[in-house]
This record gives structure tokens, sequence and C-alpha cells, in this order.
């Protein structure tokens, strides 16, 4: 990226529009550093601090590009960004689109609520819900995977983005989105940083660095008189320098490009991180929710076979449960209508003329049905069918248990089937643990994280699934609040929680979640709700979710001590230069401060000037870093304190000895100042 040039270009005229004072505020360290460029430009200028010219010439210089250098790490992540940005601008859907009353409408104006029906090779206007039929979608150009994916209505897999493409069939949309607010808008201004703001972290560590800043400034102010009072006289300019050098620029210039870069690391895996916040709660996270079907497993549940009671025909069992699922739009639904067809050619035209009022699938009740010809037609979880044959009067049959208990036990979802009191039988729904689950898990489990499924499915089902998968743990028959219920004890033990899902009834869940990641196939609830949007639609995305939040977090602690032990060099060679004709006059070549002196620079100037182009040159010397991030190795936090404290805080202290010892034999040694 460095190798950018165009990008480099770019970056480079965004850095010296950057030199705006009031943009420059926002940034106390970096804005000191320029009020001291100003000054010192303006005292060369004049030139009447005392320094020789060419002194106080070069140390401007160098301020100057203390903060360009600072500005051009954030251009440098900003850059990236609007690339991708523009991108994805040439996406948005200027045709017409068709209402499902045959008129057309520009897609600008859609409006939540308008119905639109789009066809094979039309792109789809607008973010949306599909509500009837089902088509292949082409989303490449927003997620980057050239595989189609399947869109229907009913299930888990039901919203739509603006922009992308229907390849086959035909699917009438629901219109979900504000003008002006779609989900490509939202991305669009999510990788050019439009609304980037600070994380309550960021604040925090600029809270501190300005608290430092006010501390050295105070400090440098008053070292004046004192210098006066021993009877060295201080130029201004070498005040200026000793300041910048003191004050923590490494951080202050390099802290917003991390964060920016933190962001961009997920965009370039197909996370859309809509607060910074969570990223940064991504690197702290302690447990991982994931619901079941679509998550952990394929989710493509599929009616297998029909179990009747005993004294129960299975064509008997079919016909009701085909019954009840006519209206039932779910993928389930739809998958026992199939079934019962192909068992035994059971129509759809069954119910022609008898008006039946359909009781559609909700995640509260974990039932569906039709009333029906006098009848009254269920289906659902086991326990939610036995307590409604219960409210109606009858018993179920001894033999239902075993067979809801065979069926879950396979890792299969059995539905009870009831008609009025009684109870027919069960609908077996086949699904598959998706591949190379336990090792996810065992991945997050190093991380420190614990993985629980949570799931509306039964017991016996759920511990089927979450053995074959690994996962550490399980909720069954879990409504979408006790889904909240069990965040908010997760997160009153302390603990910060993240939650993948995608259906309407996780929605809560990922709202209330530290971190909430929606998948892109889920529904549109679902993807509001979240704070990160994985493109991909992979429950274990989040182990990279996680890798990232935490390098970000290593890297700005790493930066951030590496600058402030840097300082402290800096201020060993600076000091004693200050001093140094004092007592060189004074007291002949050993006076109390040359114990300081430890660094034996050139001469004054020399040690000032090699001071602050050390100074300077460490920034754009840790943009590659600031950018890439730290790299992060599993490991404990306290291993990870102990490495990163050796590394980049021993590193900050030598680092500057060696480099300003280097920079004063050129300065000092080949061009004799
Ligand atoms: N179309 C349907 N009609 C009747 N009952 C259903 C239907 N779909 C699912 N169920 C029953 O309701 C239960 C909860 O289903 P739901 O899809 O809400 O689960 P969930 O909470 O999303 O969990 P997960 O997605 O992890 O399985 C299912 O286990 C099943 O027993
Ligand atoms: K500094
Ligand atoms: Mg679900």
């Amino acid at each position: 990226m460095l190798t950018d040039l165009p990008l480099l270009r770019a970056a480079l005229l965004q850095s010296l529009r950057k030199l705006d004072p009031r943009a420059m505020v926002r940034n106390p360290v970096m804005f000191v550093v320029e009020v001291g460029a100003v000054f010192t430009t303006i005292l060369w200028l004049v030139g009447t601090d005392g320094d020789p010219g060419w002194f106080t010439f070069t140390v401007a210089v160098f301020l100057w590009l203390t903060v360009v250098f600072g500005n051009l790490a954030e251009a440098i992540a900003e850059g990236r960004g609007k690339a991708q940005a523009d991108a994805l601008r040439s996406l948005r859907t200027t045709t017409d689109a068709t209402l499902r009353d045959g008129r057309t409408v520009a897609a600008a104006d859609l409006r939540p609520g308008d119905v639109v029906v789009v066809v094979a090779g039309e792109a789809i206007p607008g973010d949306g819900t599909v509500i009837e039929g089902i088509a292949s979608v082409d989303e490449s150009a927003i997620t980057g995977e050239s595989a189609p994916v399947i869109r229907e209505s009913g299930g888990d897999r039901s919203a739509v983005t603006g922009g992308t493409k229907v390849l086959s069939d035909r699917i009438v949309v629901e219109i979900t989105q504000e003008p002006g607010q779609s989900f490509l808008d939202r991305m669009i201004s999510l990788v050019e940083g439009a609304d980037r703001r600070k994380t309550p972290n960021e604040v925090a560590l600029g809270i501190l660095l300005s608290g430092l800043t006010i501390v050295f400034l105070v400090v440098v102010v008053t070292l004046k008189p004192f210098a006066a009072e021993a009877g060295t006289d201080i130029s201004t300019t070498t005040l200026v320098a000793l300041l910048v050098a003191l004050i923590p620029t490494t951080i202050g210039a390099l802290l917003s490009a991390i964060g920016i870069a933190g962001m961009d690391r997920l965009v370039r895996r197909n996370v859309l991180a809509l607060s910074g916040r969570a990223v940064e709660a991504s690197g702290d996270v302690d447990v991982l929710l994931l619901d079941k079907t679509g998550t952990i497993t394929l989710g493509n549940r599929q009616a297998a076979a029909f179990h009747p009671m005993p004294g129960v025909d299975e064509e008997e069992l079919a016909r009701a449960a085909q019954l009840s699922s006519l209206a039932d739009e779910t993928p389930e639904g739809r998958s026992i209508v199939v079934l019962a067809k192909e068992r035994f050619d059971i129509r759809e035209e069954a119910v022609a003329g008898a008006h039946p009022e359909f009781v559609p699938f909700t995640a509260e009740t974990r039932m569906s049905g039709v009333d029906v010809g006098g009848h009254r037609i269920r289906k659902g979880a086991g326990d939610a069918i036995l307590r409604w044959v219960d409210d109606e009067g009858g018993q179920a049959p001894p033999e239902l248990t075993a067979t809801l208990e065979a069926v879950a036990r396979e890792g299969a979802t059995p539905l009870a089937v009831a008609r009025d009191s009684q109870v027919l039988g069960v609908v077996e729904l086949k699904d598959i643990v998706k591949d190379g689950m336990r090792e996810r898990f065992d991945r997050l489990r190093a991380m420190g994280i614990r993985t629980v499924m949570v799931t509306g499915d039964n017991r016996l089902t759920a511990a089927k699934i979450a053995e074959e998968s690994g996962v550490d743990d399980f909720l069954a028959e879990a409504t979408p609040e006790r889904k909240l219920e069990l965040i908010r004890a997760e997160q009153d033990g302390g603990r910060l929680v993240a939650m993948t899902g995608d259906g309407t009834n996780d929605a809560p869940a990922l709202a209330q979640a530290d971190v909430g990641v929606a998948m892109n196939t889920g529904t549109q609830a679902a993807r509001e709700a979240g704070n990160m949007v994985d493109l991909d639609s992979d429950p274990t995305k989040l182990i990279e979710i996680v890798e990232v939040g935490k390098q970000l977090l290593i890297t700005r602690g790493a930066l951030t001590t590496f600058s402030i032990a840097n300082d402290i060099a800096k201020y060993f060679a600076i000091l004693p230069a200050i001093f140094a004709s004092t007592y060189a006059a004074n007291a002949g070549s050993t006076g109390p401060l040359d114990q300081l002196n430890v660094m034996s620079l050139g001469t004054p100037e020399s040690a000032i000037i090699s001071a602050i182009v050390f100074n300077a040159l460490i920034i754009p010397a840790l943009v590659p870093l600031a950018l890439r991030g730290v790299r992060y190795v599993p490991s404990g936090a306290d291993a990870l304190l102990r490495r990163n404290l050796l590394i980049y805080g021993l590193g900050g202290l030598i680092a500057p000895f060696v480099g300003i010892k280097l920079i004063d034999l050129v300065v000092h040694g080949l061009l004799g100042a």
C-alpha cells in the first residue's frame, strides 16, 4: 500500500489540506507541534532569536515535517477506503423499479412499504425483505463472493440488498429502507470514514496525551526563568524543540490511523463494523453466543420423514402436516408441502373453498397451523404441541416422547403435529452441521472465549448438535426473551458478550450484545440490530473479528508505550545540550550536568536538531506498523502485556539513543554543524 504511488500522492495532498488549524485542533498534541512550527518559522524570518539562522530554519522545517507526517498517516489510512467507496458508488441503482401494481417509479424514490417485483436479469432497486418467491441472487458486487446465493421469503434468508442482481426466477420485495439510507449508502460512508467518531477509549487516551502535553508545556515554559537564574539564556527555538521532543507526538500522530486501519482490516475480511466501539469491544470478548440453525448448521432444515403415532395412517399425518403448512412461508413449512407431494401426491388445492384460517409461525409460540373445515391443526416444537393438546383437553400418546427423542437424538428437529386434541405424529426436519466447526471452536477456546449455542430447538437436538460441533455450552428452547436474558446475565457478570445470528428472533439479542454480528444472508431486522454485518455470513468470522480487535488494542497500547518511552531518551539528548555551554564555560569540562550528557553529542545545536529529526522520522517509520497492526499470537493477557512492554517499552527507550546518536554523527560529523 505504501508502494501504491497514486494513492500516496493523493494522501500527501490530503495531509497538506489537514494542516488547517481548525482540523488540527482536534488533535491537541499535534496542534501544539503545528503552533511550534509556525512560531519557529516566524523566529527564523524575523531573526531575533539569537540562534544561527540555519539552526532555527532546520528546527522549523522538521517541525512542519512532523505535522505533515502525522497527517499523512491518517490520510493513507483513509485513502484506501475512498477508492473502495468510489467502486461502491457505481453500484447504486439509478434505474426504474416495477411496483407490484405495474407502475414504475425511480429507484431513488422508493419508500419503506413499497412492494416491487424483480425478475431475472434485473438489479434489486433497494434494500428489502422478500415476501414472495425464491430466487438466486448475485451479491458479488458487495460481498466479492461470485457464487450466487438463495434469497427466499419467510425464513432467515429473506433480506435483499439494493444494487445486487437477481439471476433466476422472480421475487416480490417489500422495501425497508428510507431513500438515501440504503445498506450501500451506509457501506460507502463507512469505508470512507465519513461518520467516524472517536471511540470512548480513543477519547480517554486523547485526554491522557493532552494532559501530558500540558504538563510538559508548563515544565518547558518555567525552564526559562530557572535557566536565567543559573546564568543560561535558552533560546525560544530550543524551548520549542524541547517541548515537541517531550510531548507524545508519535502516538499523537498515529492514533487515529490505528483506529481507521482496524476498521479497514475488518472491511477487507468482508465485515462491516458500524461502530469503532464494537471493534474495540471485540478485542476483549469473553463469551460468544451463536444460534444453531443457519449459523452452526447449514440451516436448510428440510422435512425428511413422517413418523405417525400408533393408529394413525402415515398419509393422514402427511395430509394434516401439509394443510398446516400451506401458508407457512418458512423453508421448513415449504419443505413439508414438498415432502407430502412427493410421498402421497397431496396437492395444494386440497383446501380450495374451505376458508382456511392460517396461524403463522412465531418464535414465541414455536408453532404454526391452520383452522379449517371445523378442525384445528397445529405443528411445532414437541413441548409446545404437548401444551397445546393439553389445553385442548387431549392427551398425547405415550409413544410421542419416544419418537420425539429418537428424532432429536439424531440431531434432527422433530415437529409434532396435532389435530384438535389428538397428536397425529412427528415430522422430521434434517439439518447438517457446517464443516470445520470443531476446529473453529477450539481456536476460540485458545483465545479464552467461551462459545454458547442458543437455539429455539429442543434439548436433545441441541445437545446432539452441540456435541457434533464442539461448542462449549448450549441453551435450548430459547425464546427471543431468553436469549436477551442470557446476554444480560453474562454482562451483569462483567463479561463482554458477542453474538452472531441471522433471524428476526435474534434481533433483540444482537442489539443487546457488545458485539452483535449479523449474517448478511439473514433478515433485515437482524442486519439492523447488529453493530457489525458479516458479508460472508460465516458464523465463525468472529475469530477474525476478535483477532482484528485484539490487534487494534495491542497496536495502540504498544505504540503508546513506545511513544512515551521514546520521549525520555530525547530528554537526555536535549537537556544536557541546553546547559552544556553554561557548564563548559563555568566549570571546565566536568559539571554536574555532564552526568546527564550520556550521549555525548557533537554540539548543542546538533543534539537538538538530531532529536527533532528523529522525532519526525520515527512517525513515517512506524506508519506501516500502525496500519498493518502488531502481530497477534493467541496467548493469555499477561503474557501478551509482558511481551509488549519488553519489545515496545524497552525498544522505545533504546531506539532513540541509537537513532539520535547516528543522526548527530551525520549532522555534526559530515555537515560540520
Ligand atoms: N415453520 C414452523 N412451524 C412450526 N414450528 C416451527 C417452525 N419452524 C420452527 N419451528 C419450531 O420452533 C422452534 C424454534 O424455531 P426457531 O427457528 O425460532 O429457532 P431459533 O430460536 O431461531 O434457533 P435456531 O435458529 O438456533 O434453531 C424449532 O426448533 C421448531 O421446533
Ligand atoms: K515527542
Ligand atoms: Mg434462527
